[in-house]
């Protein structure tokens, strides 16, 4: 795969890809000239003798303001295929989470090894827990992905929710419906509910985290008295432009359905759309243009001030999953602790680290280290472990630029529950409660 007019365009552009701009935009794209009807979406016969198509990523009747659909115009209609059947699982699995006991613990894992052979992105991806129920449309699954081979003839798409990945390690190329993005390590991209895609390592090993959410598709969070600019501001989410694999071989396509794996063998490759229009499309954004927000004044703000994007419950300020990024910043708070604080909080915390150090937690071997995580469960107590508090307690308050880190947080509203395979892990870091003790009292009458 890999060969056809489209794709050779969009390769062909100078140093990178060809992107549309803006979050949430009805963007329309053609990889030949004359391929998108104009003034309908549905000609009595489409140009260029294409299939019109339709993907809905919302109910047809929900508000227009989260309306998400797109029209795609491709060779041949998706629904040319045979059944589907039951493949393998393997490391991956879906909400429900009901293999081993919602646990109130502080968890933290090492990275995932390397693969042990080929493995590609859909192969290499290795769950690590979740909520709510994929069936019912609520909650979220982190899963972690580890690969070095390419998706040969093999295509992907979740009917379960939209995938957000965020790559630690090594550059991924996805080839989509709706055409390429690139994302590098400080990038996230976004696959919609349905868009079907595959995965080209640009690295010969590439790493990183996935939020799987089944819930409302993400959006950018309200700005409230912020204003009208600031987090992530919505020119900056890149859209592809159509580029189309005319292929005619068989191409295994594997359908993630209420947490199972299914694949059908097409005679063709279904990456096939020669031009689109619509606003369910994939994104990738740049982490590192993110508009960071902090105290200019005194105390630590609430890390919902480094929200990216959210994805909204029925009940206002309530996400199902937040998407959350500690990005390069300076501090600035006078008579101030300057590092996160101790908290227990309602919502779940699952961390992880794209590169560098984090402010709260100290690094090296056995800590919290880039492609590692963390899972600070509802209500769960954490903050400074010991090493940072003692050094945050006593530093002089001059300003200081935390330029040494991206991490990021996938905040839910729901507890995780992780996964067999996650807590009899060898990379589950049996000794974590350690790095809160000898907290010394400080107390004097
Ligand atoms: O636990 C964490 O490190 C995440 C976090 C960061 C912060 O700045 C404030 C609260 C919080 O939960
Ligand atoms: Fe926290």
């Amino acid at each position: 795969m890999g060969e056809g007019t489209g794709i050779e365009r969009a390769r062909k552009t100078a140093e990178g890809l060809v992107y549309a701009s803006g979050f949430g935009n009805e963007h329309s794209s053609e990889a030949v000239p004359g391929a998108l009807p104009v003034g309908r979406n549905a000609p009595q016969r489409a140009p260029l003798g294409l299939y019109a198509e339709q993907l809905s990523g919302t109910a047809f009747t929900e508000p227009r303001a989260h309306n998400r659909r797109s029209w795609l115009y491709r060779i041949r209609p998706s629904a040319a295929h045979p059944p589907y059947l039951r493949i393998d699982n393997g490391t991956l699995s879906g909400a429900p989470f009901a293999d081993s006991a919602p646990d109130p613990n502080r968890l933290r894992w090492d990275p995932l090894p390397e693969p042990a052979g080929p493995t590609d992105w859909l192969s290499g991806l290795w769950t690590l827990g979740g909520n709510g129920d994929a069936t019912q449309r609520t909650g979220m699954a982190i899963h972690l992905y580890v690969a070095d081979a390419p998706m040969t003839d093999r295509v992907f798409s979740d009917a379960d929710g939209e995938l957000l990945i965020v790559p630690e390690r090594g550059g991924l190329l996805l080839h989509t419906e709706l055409g390429l993005l690139r994302a590098e390590p400080g990038h996230v991209a976004l696959i919609p509910r349905g868009v079907r895609f595959r995965v080209e390592p640009l690295d010969p090993v590439v790493r990183g985290y996935v939020c799987e959410n089944y819930g409302r598709p993400f959006v950018l969070p309200d700005l409230g008295p912020i204003g009208a600019n600031g987090l992530a501001n919505a020119r900056d989410f890149l859209a592809p432009v159509a580029a189309y694999e005319d292929v005619e071989r068989p191409v295994e396509v594997v359908n993630k359905f209420c947490g199972n794996l299914w694949a059908a063998t097409y005679d063709h490759s279904p990456l096939d759309v020669v031009a689109w229009h619509g606003n369910h499309v994939p994104y990738v954004y740049d982490l590192r243009r993110f508009n960071v927000m902090g105290t200019i004044s005194y105390d630590h703000p609430d890390p919902s001030i480094f929200t990216v994007l959210t994805s909204p419950s029925d009940t206002p300020g309530l996400a199902g999953v937040d998407f959350v990024v500690f990005a390069p910043r300076w501090l600035v708070g006078e008579d101030t602790f300057r590092p996160p604080y101790f908290h227990r909080n309602v919502m779940s915390e699952y961390m992880g680290l794209i590169e560098g150090a984090y402010d709260a937690k100290t690094a090296g071997p056995g800590g919290f280290v880039p492609g590692g995580g963390s899972l600070h469960n509802m209500m769960s107590a954490h903050g400074p472990d010991h090493d940072t508090f003692e050094a945050a307690s006593a530093a002089e308050l001059t300003p200081r630029k935390l330029d040494d880190g991206l991490a990021f947080m996938f905040e839910t509203r729901w507890p995780v529950t992780a996964t067999r395979q996650a807590m009899e892990s060898d990379r589950l870091q049996r000794g974590y409660d350690a790095v809160w003790q000898g907290l010394e009292r400080h107390f004097r009458e």
